[in-house]
Formats: structure tokens, C-alpha cells, sequence
């Protein structure tokens, strides 16, 4: 049931009151707008089949050449020419009426042959004059060799420059494989994001159960394949201590493994312990968000280094991050990808949603009954709720009446 249009996103004023800027934070409407708008589509190029799987095809790939490109035998035994007995002829020779040869499967059919006997089919004798011959063997079944059995003609797939795969597809193993017989060494694919990971929070343990003080790592295992299933391609994960120095470090291009886009986890605040800010102010990069009006991950952040490079900088509370990524880092690597927007459809609210001081709120949901009921454990350093979520819906400051249509989006592993 839907009770009326969603309610606009409204700014928060949170931001202010932390004194963290003069200018209001953009809604999460805006920061997601941002970031699809301010990259630029990275251009296409020619990917090595092997290395191909995963990547969108960028145009359509047609047969090099008759598929298959040769008339072979799908069978191991004999090509033959005419009715039984066969006089056996040399492997590839040309073949005459009442001649055979032996093939294998895949094999390439010599001229002159009308069909294929499998081996089970056939045995070898000798005639008369005790020269070998090939006779019908018991295994025969009634009318075996009919014309062209066993035989694959050339072109039975696809005949040179028909269509194999079109533009746009994101190429499977069955593609490669396909593009491989037609022909193809290499793939125009549309390019793909490469995106170093940066981690910092000395406090951050990897595993075990860390002492009270410090916490697991919850982004490691687990944040290169949300950055792969949004279009990017992981080339690096690095460490940064809680030090300018060391986040500088981190920051800096690689130069054996160039990335577009830097992500970062933690250090967003302005505490002692956090130095991403800082480096970013020194690195000379323009601050495209500086943070976002919604809660959970407000003091997400994207900036651009003077070399072009990007950075999505996601705060240290898991679910703040994981928020932080699916509105800055979706739309950016999208936008780089060549891909549209990631898509926000609506949801009817499956409770009443209270008004609240703060901005406009991001909701994992449940879908209970096709309504979407806001799940629970959803403080920002929390992660049942989104574990349990089927999306994430938008929640206005005033709140969401019951049925009431809202703004949502689906997580990018479901
Ligand atoms: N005075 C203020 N304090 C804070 C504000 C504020 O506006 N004023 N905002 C709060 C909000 S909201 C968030 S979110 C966090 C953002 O903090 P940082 O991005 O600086 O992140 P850290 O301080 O480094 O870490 C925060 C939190 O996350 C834990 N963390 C970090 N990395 C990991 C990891 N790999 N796995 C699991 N947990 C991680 C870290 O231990 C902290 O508990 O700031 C608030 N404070
Ligand atoms: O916005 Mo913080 O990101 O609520 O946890």
C-alpha cells in the first residue's frame, strides 16, 4: 500500500553542531549524484582472453572464421566413402567409393568422405587377396554409416562474422570459451576501476579475539569483494598506522600497480588519532564531499588528487562504511565502469519510523509480507542488521509512516 509520494531528503545539521564545515552537508541524494558526476568514464581497451572473465564487453564480438572452420569427425574410427567393404586408404588421403580411412575424433575429414563409422562399428579384415579391408562389425546398428553421420560440417556453429556476443555482456567462462573457437585472441572491454584499499586503526586486530581496546577486522576480509561486485578491481590492500606519515605513505600512488580509486577505512574524524583529512589537505586534493547529511557514515568523504586519482573515504564503524561505499563508492565506480547510476527503487514502510533531531537516515530492511521493516542492530558499529538486510532503505528526518513509499537500494550481494 502506498500512502503518498516519498518525502525529499532534507539536509542535516548535524555537521554544524560538530563544527565540521561552514556549508551544509549535501543529502545522500546529492553525495550520490557527486560522485557519479564527477569521473569521467575510463576508455576501453583490448583484454588478453585469460585475463577477460568479469570484465563488460565494450563491443560485439563476431566469428573470425566458419565455426568450426573445418569438416571433422565427432567420432574415433573410420571416414568412408561409399558402401561396405571399404579398402583402407592412408590417414588424410582423398577417398574414392569403397575406400576408408582411420580418424579420430576432431580429426580432419579427408575429401571424398561421405560419412564416419565409429570404431565400435567396424573391424578389420582381410579379402581374398589377403589386402586389409574394413567390414560392418557386429556392433553395427541397422543402416550405419548413414550419409554425413558422425560428421561435423564447418560453419554448423557459426559461420564467419556472425554474431557471437553482444556489446555489454559481462563475460563469463562460457564467453571466453565461445570467443576462443571463433577465433578471438584478446576482448575490447570497457575499463574497469583498479582500487588500492587502505586500512588504518592501530587498534584494529586480524584475528583471534582481541584484548577490551582493541577491535577485529571487519573490512579485510570481506571489502574487496563488495569494491569487485561494484564494478572495481582490487590491486592493493595496505596498512596505515594512526600517523600523518604512514597515511601519506598509504596514499601515494603505486606506480607498478596504478589505481583509479583509493578506499579508505577509518580515521574520517578529526580525533588526535586520525590523520586522513590532514593528508588530503596536503597531498593538494580537492574535496568533492566532505561529508554527507544522513547517518549511519556521515563523515564519508570523496576527494581528488591532483593526479587524478580518487579517494572514498569510509569511516571505521563497519555499517557507517558499508553505507559510506554503497553512496559514494557505487555511484563513482559505476560512473567509471561506464555503467548507469545504481538503480533506487521504492519500498512501502513496513512500521511507523518516529521523527528524529538528526539527518536523513539509512535503514537495512527486511521484507516481511512485502513490507520493509526496518531491521535491528543498526547503530553504526553494528553489522547483524545489514547481515539480515534485503536492502537499504531512505528514511526522511521526519520519519515514515506505516506504508508509506520510500527510496531504497539493494546490496550489492544479494
Ligand atoms: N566528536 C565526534 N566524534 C565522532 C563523530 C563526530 O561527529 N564528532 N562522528 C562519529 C561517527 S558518526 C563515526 S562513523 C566515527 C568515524 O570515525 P573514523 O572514521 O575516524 O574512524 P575511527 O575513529 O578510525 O574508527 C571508528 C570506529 O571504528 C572502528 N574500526 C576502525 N577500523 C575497523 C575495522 N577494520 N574493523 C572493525 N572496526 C573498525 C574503530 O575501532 C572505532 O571503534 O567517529 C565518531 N566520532
Ligand atoms: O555516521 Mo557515523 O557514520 O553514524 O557512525
Amino acid at each position: 500500500m502506498v500512502l503518498g509520494p516519498p518525502a525529499m531528503p532534507t539536509r542535516g545539521t548535524d555537521d554544524v553542531a560538530h563544527g565540521h564545515s561552514h556549508e551544509l552537508a549535501p543529502t545522500w541524494e546529492e553525495a550520490r549524484a557527486k560522485a557519479y558526476e564527477v569521473a569521467e568514464p575510463l576508455p576501453s581497451r583490448g583484454v588478453a582472453l585469460a585475463s577477460a572473465t568479469g570484465y563488460i564487453l565494450g563491443v560485439d564480438v563476431c566469428a573470425v572464421h566458419d565455426m568450426p572452420h573445418y569438416a571433422s569427425s565427432a567420432m574415433d574410427g573410420w571416414a568412408v566413402a561409399g558402401s561396405p567393404p571399404w579398402i583402407l586408404a592412408e590417414r588424410g588421403s582423398r577417398l574414392s567409393p569403397g575406400q576408408a580411412a582411420p580418424i579420430v575424433t576432431g580429426g580432419l575429414l579427408p575429401h571424398g568422405a561421405k560419412a564416419v563409422l565409429r570404431s565400435e562399428s567396424g573391424s578389420l579384415s582381410t579379402d581374398e587377396e589377403g589386402l586389409p579391408i574394413l567390414v560392418l562389425g557386429g556392433g553395427a546398428r541397422p543402416g550405419e554409416p548413414k550419409n554425413g553421420q558422425h560428421i561435423r560440417p564447418a560453419g554448423q556453429e557459426a559461420r564467419s562474422l556472425d554474431l557471437l556476443i553482444k556489446a555489454g555482456t559481462t563475460l563469463n567462462p562460457a564467453h571466453i570459451a565461445l570467443a576462443a573457437l571463433g577465433g578471438l585472441d584478446a576482448l575490447d572491454v570497457l575499463g574497469r576501476p583498479s582500487v588500492q584499499l587502505v586500512f588504518t586503526g592501530d587498534e584494529v586486530v586480524a584475528a583471534g579475539i582481541p584484548a577490551p581496546g582493541f577491535v577485529r577486522d571487519a573490512f579485510t576480509p570481506q571489502l574487496g569483494g563488495v569494491v569487485e561486485a561494484l564494478g572495481g578491481s582490487v590491486v592493493g590492500l595496505r596498512r596505515a598506522s594512526d600517523n600523518l606519515e604512514s597515511m601519506l605513505e598509504a596514499l601515494a600512488d603505486n606506480e607498478d600497480n596504478p589505481a583509479d580509486v583509493i578506499v579508505t577505512t577509518g580515521a574520517t574524524g578529526r580525533s588526535s588519532a586520525d590523520f586522513l583529512r590532514a593528508a588530503i589537505t596536503q597531498m593538494g586534493a580537492k574535496m568533492h564531499v566532505a561529508n554527507i547529511a544522513m547517518r549511519p557514515g556521515h563523515p564519508s568523504l570523496l576527494a581528488e588528487f591532483p593526479d587524478g586519482r580518487f579517494l572514498v573515504g569510509l569511516p571505521g564503524n563497519p555499517l557507517a562504511a558499508m553505507i559510506g561505499l554503497l553512496t559514494l563508492g557505487a555511484p563513482l565506480l559505476a560512473r567509471l565502469g561506464s555503467l548507469a547510476m545504481p538503480a533506487t527503487f521504492e519500498v512501502p514502510c513496513g512500521s511507523p519510523i518516529k521523527e528524529s533531531a538528526g539527518p536523513t537516515r539509512l535503514m537495512p530492511y527486511r521484507l516481511v509480507y512485502g513490507l520493509a521493516s526496518p531491521c535491528a542492530f543498526t547503530d553504526s558499529a553494528m553489522m547483524r542488521g545489514l547481515a539480515a538486510a534485503d536492502g537499504v532503505m531512505v528514511v526522511p528526518p521526519h520519519g515514515a509512516k506505516m506504508g508509506e513509499s520510500l527510496q531504497a537500494f539493494a546490496l550489492p550481494w544479494k
